[in-house]
């Protein structure tokens, strides 16, 4: 009989550690949503102990969003644990996902504990969690690189204060299929109380390994996977979520599992949450990649014309992706617009579909064809996500000449009023940049800076991501346009507004005369 196994979205947590991301509160519980629409089995919120920011985006989420179980990590100490607690008072099914390290090396330079520290540690924080939340799920961080017979020590300790998942985190992405499959295997055969509770992997891919080594758990008897859309997290990242639910889908026949996740929202998922995170997928990843589905060479074009399962495992509809790319013009009306957004999945109230529609008019009016990545790129970048408090009404540049100089000019609206500044710069993009920079009135710290064709053709929509620093956070911000210069002034206003969202302008203003 097929087992069903548990998916675990990590992506508000391990994947927000990727360097560079950093969501807001809209953000988290719009890629909440899509997880719901995924139908993941439990959705870790976020840190709640780690900053105001993360402590609130958990408490959101629990509040707005139903269905899943809703999980806060926390240290194993009463602190982290209270903020974890606190942050999911009004979730309808919250756990608390408690960690300790159990490698000698962690123990030993990290926690500067001994293992019978640890055990003790263990013991109190899980019975501790337990007084408040009956679902507690106990993680022995670097579990691949610890002692196997002090693991199931530590395991069966969490297992008897209550603990209801055991999770064993390939912390630094170093095992592989085999060991892992044989360390999930001893942990069955020698943890006592193990058959009552969950267990669960959680692998990083610092070694390509990943999905691989959740995929060899899972037969050794894991019921339930942690992951992230788009593989993002902490280094090179966690477990793709899109790339172990279609292995557990096209092999069906080899894995014998199920899961409950719909895999018409994988693609959407993984296009809101690169655009909202500015995270490119590459080219060639696995499943949701730009080239995923495209045959290049004559022989499998041949192939795929005559039947497509010659050359394709998987049919992009099966993962939300539509074949007919070409979609919609400037001729195109209200209702086929209407039911394009309906097909991908987007019910929008009235207004919003009113302002996405006058955008797409917009749109077509510049470029010939309007694609589906086209629409859904309007729709992510829907104003009502953050807040303006800039707006931009219009600039004008002049470049060329000697050394790439060029100048601009911006107009910005605020609540006081229209703003304008011009300035010069190392070319066109840093002229606009500078300008907008004199407008607002303070240092802006631009860190990174990108730019990309959301579809191919010269008249594409140019998407630009921006990546400002702030007393040592970062914000991304991202822009839309069929000119370049636009989408790049576009983003670096967004950028500020989400700045000056998080840390209120009073304060940069203060920090800026400083
Ligand atoms: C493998 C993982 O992905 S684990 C999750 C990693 N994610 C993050 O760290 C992101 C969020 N982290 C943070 O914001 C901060 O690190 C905080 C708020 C958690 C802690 O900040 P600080 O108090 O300034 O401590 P700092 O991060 O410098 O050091 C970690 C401390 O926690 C201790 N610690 C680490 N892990 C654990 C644990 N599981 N249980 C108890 N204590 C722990 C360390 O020994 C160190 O203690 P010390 O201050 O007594 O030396
Ligand atoms: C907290 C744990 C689960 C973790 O993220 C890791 O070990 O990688």
């Amino acid at each position: 009989m097929e087992r069903r196994i548990k998916i675990f979205d990590t992506t508000l947590r391990d994947g927000e550690q990727t360097p560079g991301v950093c969501l807001d509160m809209h953000e988290k519980l719009e890629i909440a949503r899509s997880l719901v629409k995924l139908n993941v089995d439990i959705i870790e919120a976020g840190f709640p102990i780690a900053s105001p920011g993360d402590f609130k985006g958990v408490s959101q989420i629990a509040e707005c969003i139903k269905g899943p179980v809703i999980a806060g990590l926390s240290r194993a100490n009463k602190k982290d644990i209270d903020a974890v607690v606190e942050a999911l008072k009004k979730a309808e099914r919250p756990r608390v996902h408690t960690f300790i390290a159990t490698s000698d090396i962690h123990m030993e330079y990290k926690l500067k504990m001994s293992r019978d520290q640890v055990l003790a540690v263990t013991e109190e924080s899980v019975r501790y969690a337990k007084q408040f939340i009956e679902d507690i799920e106990f993680s022995a961080e670097d579990a691949s690189r610890s002692d196997w017979g002090f693991l199931c020590q530590v395991y069966a300790k969490a297992i008897a204060a209550g603990a209801t998942v055991i999770n064993v985190p390939d912390t630094v992405g170093y095992t592989t299929p085999d060991e892992y499959g044989a360390l999930i295997r001893h942990l069955r055969e020698h943890v006592p109380g193990i058959d009552k509770v969950d267990i669960s992997v959680h692998c990083h891919n610092d070694l390509g390994l990943a999905v691989a080594n959740s995929l060899a758990a899972v037969q050794a008897g894991a019921t339930q996977v942690e992951c992230t859309i788009n593989g993002l997290g902490e280094r090179a990242g966690n477990a793709a979520l899109e790339e172990l639910i279609m292995a557990f889908y096209t092999r069906r026949d080899y894995y014998n599992v199920t899961t409950n996740i719909d895999t018409k929202q994988i693609y959407r998922a993984s296009t809101q949450v690169s655009a909202l995170t500015g995270v490119d997928v590459q080219i060639n990843k696995a499943i949701v990649g730009d080239n995923a589905f495209a045959h290049e060479s004559g022989i499998h074009q041949h192939g795929v014309m005559n039947n497509s399962l010659t050359y394709e495992i998987i049919s992009p509809e099966v993962i939300g992706m539509s074949r007919n790319s070409i979609v919609l013009g400037k001729h195109s009306g209200r209702h086929a617009f209407e039911d394009r957004l309906k097909q991908l999945d987007y019910n929008l109230d009235s207004e919003t579909v009113n302002i996405l529609f006058a955008k797409f008019k917009d749109l077509a009016d510049r470029k010939k064809v309007v694609f589906d990545q086209d629409i859904v790129a309007l729709i992510i970048d829907k104003p009502s996500v953050h807040p303006a408090w800039y707006r931009l009404v219009s600039y004008q540049v002049v470049s060329g000449g000697s050394a790439n100089a060029a100048t601009a000019s911006v107009r910005l609206e605020t609540s006081n009023g229209i703003t304008e500044e011009a300035s010069c710069g190392d070319g066109p993009v840093d002229a606009v940049f500078k300008a907008i920079e004199q407008a607002v009135g303070f240092a802006v710290g631009l860190k990174d800076y990108q730019l990309k064709a959301i579809t191919a053709g010269e008249d594409a929509l140019g998407e630009s991501t921006v990546w400002i620093e702030y007393n040592g956070a970062v914000y991304n911000g991202r822009g839309l346009s069929t000119d370049v210069i636009e989408a790049s002034a576009r983003a670096y206003v967004n950028a500020i507004n989400k700045r000056l969202t998080a840390c209120g302008y009073p304060e940069v203003r203060k920090a800026a005369a400083e």
